[in-house]
Formats: structure tokens, C-alpha cells, sequence
């Protein structure tokens, strides 16, 4: 079954590609751009990434991405990230980057996505694997900026297929930025936002996804199923969730496997994905294998984390089918095809 989920046709839908900074890469960083590390090896490095909370995660999670300075270096992040990708066998990803952390410490806009989209496009050409961006905004600043990074955003809208909310989610709903969604709405983004698994109020939070913002998709929105009007109404809509089992068992108890299991059950559009590949020490491929491994899923069950993630990608209907098209037949091949 490890065979199988290597040769899977992957789609990745819940990935910072911050996240995905690895040690060796984040020293190379630092020495080019004069940065002084408090480490002496990648290995007390990687010794020091240490969480047990979404808060201790993130403060680690910034610290690390101080050594990007220039658009070279996004330019090798993300190609470092989408030839791993590719090696799994993604064929495609949407891609999460935090423009504010680096906005906020002097990095312009245009130095951070011009990198990220140029590795996008040597990307496709190169290797096969195509990607878009999806800009997320820091939930725990003010919305001020996050309207104003909307704004900035606009003339890089080819590269930019939609928003997210991410960062610390406590005391920070979705309802703080409906004003910034709203007007992303009507610039023709498409939306989503993090509902971490076991934050306070996440089941509210969800809500107002739902009810005020009008998401498109919710990232993680585990919890949903602690509240069987929000299970009906995802279902109803036929929205998308990204969760990200192995950095679920890093910020809570478990990979919340038995919660997949009965996302899969309720007939949900779940998905399996990465989050902060680097940090949490596995990419998409791993996180199909920890919960393959937790639930002991069929092939056939494997193949419809896939489905529904091209399913609910945001790409056109064309191109979803083609890629639906290459994941049948690899199925249908393997006798996985029951749909
Ligand atoms: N797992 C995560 N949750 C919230 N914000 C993030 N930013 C980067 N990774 C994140
Ligand atoms: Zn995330």
C-alpha cells in the first residue's frame, strides 16, 4: 500500500510554503544574507523545534522564516518545496504564503511573490507539477492591514487564485475580517480561512465561515463535527476541508485520525494534507501514510482524499477533469475504481 500511495496522482491543498523552509536551506539563507543563527548544526537546530500548542508552533514558525530577504530566496523555497512535491507525485498544490511576516519586517510585497511565482512557473515548465498561490492574511493583526495587503495584492492577481486567515486564531474570528473578504470577494478572489482543530470557539468560528463570510473552503474545520447543523451545511454545499493529520498531533493529542474516518463516512470532502511540512516532518505523502496507518484504509479510500481534493481545487473545470481523469485510471488500474 506504501507503493500505491507513492504513485497516487496528489493534490495539496493546505501547505505554507514557509512551512516547508528546511533547516539546511534556512542556514544556506542566513549565511548568504548575513544572518546570525543561534545554532551550531541542523541538528540542534531541528532539536529546537519544539511545540505543543499552536502558539509555540507559530513563535518558531516566524523566528525561522527571518532569514528570507530576496526574491532569490523565495524563489529557491518554493522550489525547493514544489520538487518535493513533484518527487510525491503532486500534480497539483495551492500554496499559502504570509505576506505580512514578511511586509512587517521590511520585505516589500513585490520581492516576496515575485520569487514565489517565478519558481511557479520554471515549476510547470521544468517538472509537471503545477501550483497557484492563495495569499493569507495574519489574524492576529489588525484588519487594517490586512486590507491594505489586499489591496497591494491587486496587481499580482494572475498569480493569486484566492485568501486565507491563518496565524493565531484566538480572540480572532472570521467575523473581524468580513470587511477584507467581502471586498477579496468582489476583486474575484476566492476564500478560505483556518478553523483549527480544538481552538477556542473553533465550532464559532466555523459558523461564521458559513454564515457571515461565505467561504469557499475551511482549512482543518475538524470540529465541525461536534455540532450536526455545521456537518449538514458543509455537506449541503459540498465544501472542501484541508486537514493535516501530522501537524494535528503536534498542536493536539493524535492525528485525529477517528475524525477523518467519520468525515469519510459522512461523505465529507475531506482532505489530507501537509501544513508546515519542515516544522512538523512530513509532506503529503507522509500525512496519506499516518492516517492509512491509523484507519487502515482501503485503496479505494485513499483514492477519494485525492478525488475530493481535485474536486474542490480551484482550477478550472477542464483542467480538474483532467487530472480526475489521470487518478481514475491510475485507480482503475490498481483495482481501487468503487468512486
Ligand atoms: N498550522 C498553522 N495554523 C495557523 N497558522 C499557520 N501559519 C502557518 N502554519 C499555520
Ligand atoms: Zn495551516
Amino acid at each position: 500500500m506504501h507503493d500505491f500511495i507513492a504513485g497516487l496522482p496528489k493534490c495539496e491543498l493546505h501547505l505554507h510554503i514557509e512551512g516547508t523552509l528546511e533547516p539546511e536551506l534556512r542556514f544556506e539563507l542566513a549565511r548568504r544574507n548575513g544572518v546570525e543563527l543561534p545554532y551550531a548544526s541542523v541538528a540542534e537546530m531541528r532539536a529546537s523545534y519544539e511545540f505543543d500548542s499552536l502558539a509555540s508552533f507559530l513563535a518558531v514558525y516566524y523566528d525561522g522564516m527571518g532569514v528570507l530577504r530576496t526574491e532569490p530566496d523565495f524563489y529557491e523555497l518554493a522550489t525547493a518545496y514544489l520538487e518535493k512535491a513533484a518527487a510525491q507525485n503532486v500534480r497539483y498544490a495551492e500554496i499559502f504564503f504570509d505576506p505580512q511576516a514578511h511586509t512587517g519586517r521590511g520585505v516589500p510585497f513585490d520581492v516576496v511573490i515575485r520569487g514565489l511565482a517565478r519558481a511557479i512557473g520554471d515549476a510547470e515548465a521544468r517538472l509537471g507539477v503545477r501550483a497557484q498561490l492563495i495569499m493569507c492574511f495574519l489574524r492576529d493583526y489588525q484588519a487594517e492591514f490586512a486590507m491594505a495587503t489586499l489591496l497591494e495584492s491587486l496587481p499580482y492577481r494572475q498569480w493569486i487564485a484566492g485568501v486565507g486567515l491563518d496565524s493565531d486564531e484566538r480572540g480572532n474570528p472570521p467575523a473581524k475580517f468580513a470587511a477584507v473578504f467581502e471586498r477579496a470577494r468582489r476583486e474575484g478572489y476566492r476564500l478560505t480561512m483556518h478553523c483549527d482543530v480544538d481552538q477556542p470557539d473553533t465550532t464559532e468560528h466555523i459558523r461564521q465561515c458559513l454564515e457571515l463570510i461565505g467561504v469557499d473552503r475551511i482549512d482543518h474545520g475538524v470540529n465541525a463535527l461536534e455540532d450536526q447543523a455545521l456537518v449538514d451545511e458543509i455537506a449541503r454545499r459540498g465544501l472542501g476541508l484541508t486537514v493535516c493529520p501530522i501537524s494535528n498531533g503536534f498542536v493536539v493529542e493524535g492525528a485525529k485520525a477517528a475524525e477523518i474516518r467519520r468525515m469519510l463516512d459522512l461523505g465529507l470532502r475531506v482532505t489530507i494534507n501537509s501544513d508546515d511540512p519542515a516544522y512538523f516532518g512530513g509532506y503529503v505523502q507522509e500525512n496519506l501514510v499516518r492516517v492509512y496507518e491509523e484507519l487502515d484504509l482501503t485503496a479505494e479510500e485513499l483514492v477519494r482524499f485525492e478525488r475530493n481534493a481535485f474536486e474542490i481545487a480551484w482550477l478550472p473545470r477542464a483542467v480538474k477533469d483532467g487530472y480526475l481523469a489521470e487518478l481514475e485510471a491510475y485507480a482503475a488500474a490498481r483495482g481501487a475504481s468503487a468512486g
